[in-house]
């Protein structure tokens, strides 16, 4: 089922067009990577599809149930994660309490399910601030997938991590995405992950996009750009 479709879509600060007449559409249950040089326009398009960011030309059609819940996993920084707090309950920051300083029953489940999926019950006690890299970002994948959303945004999610680490996340991510039937976009810089892990890809130039099944993504052309790390 398509739940996206973009179409002709140009976004222009100023007087800078980014990107124009880009054509693209994303499936219930596949991974889009979304690719293109640094700057090219990559996160605004995503903050497009929030509607965050207003479209110059062309529309976003949803197919989908408008409640939609959509989560979202940032790039993991060595710098950013010194809380001192357990794996579970950094996990569990992600639940809408309200006022309820507990967890409920259903939530606790949820939470242990979560951490199985994610590998992290081992380490559930441990300190976040002590985890691995891997480690930490597989809570903050486990944050995202504890909302139980039905799009799952991994923005350059697996740069910085080494490639067990990368492997281990993505192996995840593809697990719990075909077993729930889970949406992903992926921008990432990495060959090797996308050529893994993604269904479609949409490249993103100044001069043109390209939205395509990912076996049609022309690797050399890529690296010629310089536009991927790997
Ligand atoms: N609200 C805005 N007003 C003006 N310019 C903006 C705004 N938001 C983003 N830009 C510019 O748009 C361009 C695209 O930014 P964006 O962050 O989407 O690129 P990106 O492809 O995600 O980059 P990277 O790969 O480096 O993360 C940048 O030049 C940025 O400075």
């Amino acid at each position: 089922m398509i739940i996206l479709d973009g179409k002709d879509i140009g976004i222009k600060f100023d007087d800078r067009w980014l990107y124009q007449k880009v054509n693209f559409r994303i499936e219930q249950g596949h991974n889009l990577a979304l690719i293109g040089d640094n700057g090219v326009g990559k996160t605004t398009m995503i903050r497009a599809m929030l509607g965050q960011v207003p479209l110059t030309t062309g529309e976003f059609i949803w197919h989908d149930d408008s409640n939609r819940k959509i989560a979202y996993v940032p790039q993991y920084r060595p710098d950013m994660q010194a809380f001192p707090l357990r794996v579970s309950d950094f996990v569990g920051l992600t639940f809408d309490q309200g006022l309820r300083p507990w967890l409920s029953k259903a939530e606790k489940q949820r939470l242990t399910a979560i951490l199985a999926i994610t590998n992290l019950t081992d380490i559930a006690d441990k300190r976040i601030d002590n985890a691995s890299g891997g480690e930490r970002q597989r809570a903050y994948l486990a944050q995202a997938l504890v909302q139980n959303p039905d799009i799952l945004i991994l923005d350059e999610a697996t740069a910085n991590l080494d490639n067990v680490a990368k492997y281990a996340l993505m192996d995840v991510v593809k697990n719990y995405q075909h077993q729930y039937q889970l949406t992903v976009i992926m921008v990432s810089h990495d060959i090797d992950i996308m050529q893994k892990y993604a269904d479609e890809y949409l490249l993103l130039t100044t001069h043109g996009s390209e939205y395509e099944t990912i076996g049609h993504l022309d690797v050399a052309k890529l690296k010629e750009g310089g536009q991927m790390l790997v």
